[in-house]
């Protein structure tokens, strides 16, 4: 339903308008591909890629923001706004708030170093939110190989596209309280990593917990297969990192992506494609927001 030509009579330039705004959100800070990345993710997750995530709560609105996956941790609302700006001059009223993520999301991955792909357009804006939805599909730091891979299961995604999306982890950061409970109480990790870890994330709840540290300690800003070689010297940050190579059925793949980038890379870039084919809305469903926090 959704196809990569979907805007070329309507807006030609909609991907050279969407790129230079990601480009200087990203030269600014260079996390925020990283935070552009996973909005999409957690877009997707939640009632489709349908840009319910990015709806403001109000008096008589309850959005997905005040998530607990997404509470004082999803970030580069900001960059959307001026993407949705920059397109609206362009092309008014045709391109969604939803397409925007995807194209963002894949601008990001190019830019620090990760594949390009295709992307899929033509999903439109949902009218609503799901706050539940958003708590209970989008996949907790805190889970074991068996709950990660229902969560990804009920989207429709593979054990496979979980180990190969999970890859995403190689850019970013993760504050305190994400990792807290795997630096100071598993044993499925380095002890070195563990100790210099804790340094800046105190064991006490409530102290440091928004405190940062990298996803990928060695290449937090670029897109490389790193993630599944620290994965392979217990040194993922997260429990769920940790979690796909444990003595498990996912070991052989994070192995093979260790060693080889060109697979994981293309194999990311399908896998994308996938997850942004989550129940999009199309055709006379939904709108085409004029501003991407609020219904029209
Ligand atoms: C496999 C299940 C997953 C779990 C349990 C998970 C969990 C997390 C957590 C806890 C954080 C840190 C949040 C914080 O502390 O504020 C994080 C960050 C991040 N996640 Fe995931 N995630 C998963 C899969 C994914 C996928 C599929 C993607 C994208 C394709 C993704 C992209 C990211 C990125 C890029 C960051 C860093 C964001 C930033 O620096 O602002 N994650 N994830
Ligand atoms: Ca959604
Ligand atoms: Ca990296």
């Amino acid at each position: 339903q959704l196809s990569t030509n979907y805007y070329t009579s309507a807006c030609p330039n909609i991907f050279s308008t969407v790129k230079p705004v990601v480009q200087s959100a990203i030269l600014k800070e260079k996390r925020m591909g990283a935070s552009v990345l996973r909005l999409f993710f957690h877009d997707c997750f939640v009632n489709g890629c349908d840009g319910s995530l990015l709806l403001d709560d109000t008096a008589n609105f309850t959005g997905e923001k005040n998530a607990t996956p997404n509470k004082n941790s999803a970030r580069g609302f900001n960059v959307i706004d001026d993407i949705k700006t920059a397109v609206e001059t362009a092309c008014p009223g045709i391109v969604s708030c939803a397409d925007i993520l995807a194209i963002a999301a894949q601008d990001s991955v190019v830019i620090l170093g990760g594949p390009s792909w295709n992307v899929k357009l033509g999903r439109r804006d949902a009218l609503t939110a799901s706050l539940s939805g958003a708590n209970n599909n989008i996949p907790a730091p805190s889970m074991n190989l068996n709950d990660l891979t229902s969560k990804f299961s009920a989207q429709g995604l593979s054990t496979t596209d979980m180990v190969t999306l999970s890859g995403a982890h190689t850019i970013g950061f993760a504050r305190c309280t994400s990792f807290r409970s795997h630096i100071y109480n598993d044993t499925n990790i380095d002890s070195s990593f563990a100790q210099s870890t804790q340094s800046n994330c105190p064991l006490t709840s409530g102290s440091g917990d928004d405190n940062l540290a990298p996803l990928d300690l060695q290449t937090q800003y670029i897109f490389d297969c790193n993630y599944y070689k620290n994965l392979i010297n217990k040194k993922g940050l997260l429990h769920s990192d940790q979690e796909l190579y444990n003595n498990g059925s996912t070991d052989s793949q994070v192995q093979t992506y260790s060693t080889n980038p060109v697979q994981f890379k293309s194999d990311f870039a399908a896998a994308m494609i996938k997850m942004g084919d989550i129940s999009p809305l199309t055709g006379s469903q939904g709108e085409i927001r004029k501003n991407c926090r609020v219904v029209n």
